[in-house]
Parts: structure tokens; C-alpha cells; sequence
């Protein structure tokens, strides 16, 4: 092997892996000079491929503006943000959810979805199994003709994570996606994003207010400090993932503890 071919077996031996995200003394602030106001930071985080990682905090603390600067929509003031090794470009690091589905109304289903697909190069041939293919996942059969305004709220935020899933980005990013969702709606897409982040072994950063769905979700937890954010509890989460019965998980003993227990950090840390 010459050196040449070594070194780059050696730089794809250390390259991260698709997915991953690395934070390193990320500060952000918002304005300049005397107006300037820090939203978070410093905030080292290392998030592995994989790990479906949820941030929890009080409003206000910057959970919203760590997502931007991981999805490259804002730069850090001060330090690195890194995903799969190379800093991210908005648009492409990651498929991103939002708090309402921000769709093109006047579309079908279908002409959403295709957008997503055309954007992420898919060619015209195989658009339409791929789209058969994300619908299902999202349990939205049937409705491509629908237009986004004949479909209830939570169908179209099902559609904005089938858009999300259609660039087959290894990260996925979500900012409260199910907020003005009814209970039982948010539940249901719960189990979805779980079902499907597992079975694509997708990373995610999901942020939430909420406790009940972070330890929901969540392989790891990280509580957030009132602004500006920084760490305040790392909690990896041990509940059975996989194939497993909903209702019966939310039920456990074991999920009322990580409940309270993240309940009661994100209030401490918010009086911090
Ligand atoms: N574009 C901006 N310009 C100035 N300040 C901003 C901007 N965006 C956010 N902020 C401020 O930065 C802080 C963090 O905001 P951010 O939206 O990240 O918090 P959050 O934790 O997501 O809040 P919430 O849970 O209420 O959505 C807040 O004080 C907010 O007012």
C-alpha cells in the first residue's frame, strides 16, 4: 500500500461517522456590541450516530438556537459545530421538523412529498416507490391527492416528517414538532419517530418542554441551564427500545422515575 493510500485509509479510519454531531465550546449570541445578548454556551456535546438525543429545558434557554446551529442555520459566535466531521450547510446537514409543518398548502400530499424528493435528487423514476415507501412509514397511505388543507394538523405534521425522511439524511432535527398537537395525536406520532428513527438508524436532536416525551423518546437526555444554556444534567436513558408495546412502556415504573427525575432537573436548572 503507498502512503498515499495508507493516509487515506488512516483519515477515513478517523473521519466521524455520517450523522454524528460535535459541539466544542459552542457559544451563540444574538446582535453585536453592547446590544449583544448570549443565548447559549458554552455547550460541549458529543452526539454519536445513532443516539436519538433530546434537549430539555425551560423556555427560553436556547434549545431552539443549539438546533439552528447544528442544522447551520446560525454559525457559533465562539467555538465548533461539526456534523458527520464537516461544518454543517444549511439545507443539506440534516432533514429538519418544525413546530408547525410549514408545507405548501396549495399542494397534494404527494406534490410535498415530491418536492423533497426532487431537491434530494431522487430521479423521476424511482420517486414514486420512494414516495409509497415514506407515506407508509408515516401512516399516511392513501392521501397523496389530498390537498394539505383538507388534512387535519397532525396528518400534515406527518407529512412534514415524511418530507423530512425523504433526503435520507442520517440526521434528523426536531423543534417541538408536536407542540399544538392534541394528546393524542402527539402519542401516536411519538411511537412513530421513534419506530422509524430505530428502524433507519437515523441520529436525532429533538427538543421539547416536556419530560413525559423526552424520556419517551430520548437514548440520552440533556437538561438545559436558563439562558445562556449550558449543561446541566446528561442523562442517558436506559428504557427497552426496539419492538416495544407503547402503552406498557409509559406505564412502567421505571418511566414515572425518569420522569419526575427530569421534571425535577429541568426546574432546578431553570432557577440556576
Ligand atoms: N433571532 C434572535 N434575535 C435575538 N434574540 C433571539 C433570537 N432568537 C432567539 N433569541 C433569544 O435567545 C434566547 C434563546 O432562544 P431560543 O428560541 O433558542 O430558546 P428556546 O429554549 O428554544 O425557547 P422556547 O422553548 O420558548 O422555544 C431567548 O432569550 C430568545 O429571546
Amino acid at each position: 500500500m503507498s502512503s498515499g493510500e495508507l493516509a487515506q485509509t488512516a483519515q477515513e479510519a478517523d473521519s466521524p461517522p455520517a450523522g454524528s454531531v460535535r459541539l466544542d465550546h459552542v457559544t451563540h449570541q444574538y446582535g453585536r456590541g453592547g446590544g449583544a445578548f448570549t443565548a447559549v454556551g458554552p455547550v460541549d456535546l458529543t452526539v454519536p450516530a445513532g443516539e436519538f438525543l433530546v434537549l430539555v429545558g425551560a423556555s427560553g434557554c436556547g434549545k431552539s438556537t443549539l438546533l439552528r446551529l447544528i442544522a447551520g442555520f446560525e454559525r457559533p459566535t465562539h467555538g465548533s459545530v461539526r456534523v458527520s466531521g464537516a461544518e454543517p450547510r444549511p439545507g443539506t446537514a440534516a432533514g429538519v421538523v418544525f413546530q408547525t409543518p410549514r408545507l405548501f398548502p396549495w399542494r397534494t400530499v404527494r406534490g410535498n412529498i415530491d418536492l423533497a424528493l426532487r431537491y434530494a435528487g431522487v430521479d423521476r423514476a424511482q420517486r414514486l416507490e420512494r414516495r409509497a415507501e415514506l407515506l407508509a412509514r408515516v401512516g399516511l397511505e392513501g392521501t397523496e391527492k389530498r390537498r394539505v388543507w383538507e388534512i387535519s394538523g397532525g396528518q400534515q405534521q406527518r407529512v412534514a416528517i415524511a418530507r423530512a425522511l425523504a433526503a435520507d439524511n442520517p440526521l434528523l432535527l426536531l423543534d417541538e414538532p408536536f407542540a399544538a398537537l392534541d394528546a393524542l395525536t402527539r402519542e401516536r406520532l411519538q411511537e412513530d419517530v421513534r419506530r422509524v428513527t430505530e428502524r433507519s438508524g437515523r441520529t436525532a436532536v429533538f427538543v421539547t418542554h416536556s419530560a413525559e416525551e423526552a424520556v419517551f423518546l430520548g437514548s440520552r437526555i440533556v437538561v438545559l441551564t436558563r439562558s445562556p444554556g449550558t449543561v446541566a444534567l446528561d442523562l442517558p436513558i436506559t428504557l427497552p427500545r426496539g419492538d416495544v408495546d407503547a402503552e406498557e412502556l409509559r406505564g412502567s415504573r421505571e418511566f414515572a422515575e425518569l420522569r419526575a427525575q427530569v421534571s425535577h432537573a429541568v426546574k432546578v436548572a431553570a432557577a440556576v
